[in-house]
């Protein structure tokens, strides 16, 4: 085992978490950079895990804590372990990290206060970066003082494929973005190719009839590629949070000109089409939101009607445009023999980069845009760059 491990406190153990911890445990201990130091539920905190293998084992030691979690003294925590670890003196810097495995914005609410500690934070959470402008900028601000901690998001857009890294490291080089479009959701992706496929046996059902929109979006949540409330995928908000995520890191991590990059106060501020029936708009339970979305098959089969007669399928898109400083999100219909149409299974996401480098043809970037091993596969991804 490395004589000094970076600790890993992990916040958030649903699937991604879980699967996370399952990753970091599968490198062989004599290499293991990462050492685990506490795993937190909603509710309850486990330091000093004794992480096995088996996570039916954590997982009880989890459940039987009986300490409450305290966001704001897990930086504290972090520091005095590092303390021990190092000798007084030195820097957390480098040393500490909390992963955020939920989707909650009071936990991406401390990001600013954990880096202004020296602790780091990665994460596949999109809240701190794309609501309140206000919160982006401190993580910003934060990340900018002696001795902060870093912050990682590459499973915030696209999952493990290298999209968030990838744009920083183009504009961060000095390329100039012009346009970034694509499918950004996993969710949306896998109920257009099932339900709107082409006409080739895809869109039939068990039995040869057409599938029902409410029963590939209960497969998709069933796969774990949706958000922990489905409503958050259809009203569009994901892909909004997303394009947000993009536009903010093209603006913070561009070393040229600017110029013409939305300026979004949040992700409310993306032109967004939303799916949801406007009866299920506000519905608080997902599992009432998706028993009731059968209610409404027939709107959305007339959607899919209407779009093959055109000869065309359904996508749901995303564009930064840049040069004409649009960020919008929406369904569209494309004609069969379009990549989009043809090229596109499962979960996959694809990204395009319209940049000054890659013109005229852009930097492309597909594969699977949401489930838990390649999520958890980005956030480990990040979690080695600070080794
Ligand atoms: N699933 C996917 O394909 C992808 C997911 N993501 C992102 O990853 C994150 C996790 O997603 P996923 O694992 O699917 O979601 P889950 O619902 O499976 O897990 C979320 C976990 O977060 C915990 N949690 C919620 N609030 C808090 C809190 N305040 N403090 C501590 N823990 C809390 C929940 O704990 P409890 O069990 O106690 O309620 C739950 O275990 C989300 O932000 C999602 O957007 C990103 C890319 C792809
Ligand atoms: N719910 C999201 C998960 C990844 O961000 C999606 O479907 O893309
Ligand atoms: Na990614």
């Amino acid at each position: 085992m490395p004589s000094k491990q970076i600790l890993v406190g992990i916040v958030g153990v649903g699937l991604v978490g879980s699967e996370l911890v399952s990753q970091i445990l599968s490198i062989p201990a004599a290499r293991n950079p990462f050492k685990i130091v506490f795993l937190a539920s909603s509710t309850k905190v486990l330091y000093a895990p004794v992480v096995d293998a088996d996570p039916a084992k954590w997982k009880a030691a989890l459940a039987a804590s009986t300490e409450a979690v305290d966001l704001k003294a897990l930086g504290g925590y972090l520091r005095t372990l590092v303390a021990q670890q190092q000798g007084q003196g030195e820097g957390v810097e480098g040393r500490a990290v909390i992963v955020d495995n939920t989707s909650a914005e009071g936990v991406a609410g401390m990001y600013a206060e954990w880096i202004g500690q020296g602790v780091s934070v990665v994460t596949p959470n999109k809240k701190g970066f794309s609501g309140d402008r206000g919160v982006w900028e401190g993580i910003l601000r934060a990340a900018e003082g002696e001795g902060a901690g870093r912050w990682l998001n590459e499973s915030t857009v696209g999952a493990g494929l290298p999209v968030v890294n990838t744009l920083r490291e183009m504009v961060g080089s000095g390329d100039r973005v012009r346009k970034i479009e694509g499918v950004f959701s996993g969710t949306m992706s896998y109920i257009f190719n099932e339900w709107s496929g082409v006409p080739s046996g895809k869109g039939e059902g068990e039995g040869g009839g057409r599938k029902k929109f409410s029963d590939v979006v209960r497969v998709a949540r069933e796969k774990g590629y949706t958000e922990p409330h489905p409503a958050d995928d259809l009203n569009g908000a994901d892909v909004a949070r997303k394009l947000t995520i993009l536009a903010r890191t093209i603006g913070a991590c561009a070393v040229g000109e600017t110029a013409g990059v939305p300026v979004l106060g949040s992700y409310r501020d993306v032109q967004t089409q939303s799916l949801i029936p406007k009866a299920l708009e506000g519905e608080g339970s997902g599992d009432v939101f998706v028993s009731r979305l059968g209610e409404f098959d027939e709107e959305f089969e007339r959607l899919r009607e209407e779009a093959e007669r055109e000869g065309c399928v359904l996508r749901f898109v995303g564009v930064v445009d840049v040069e004409n400083g649009v960020v919008k999100a929406g369904l569209e219909k494309y004609p069969v023999s379009h990549p989009f149409a043809t090229s596109l299974g499962g979960s996959d996401n694809i990204i395009m980069f319209h940049t000054e480098r890659y013109s005229p043809r852009p930097l492309i970037v597909q594969g699977a845009g949401a489930g838990a091993a390649v999520t958890a596969m980005g956030v480990l991804g990040d979690l080695l760059k600070l080794v």
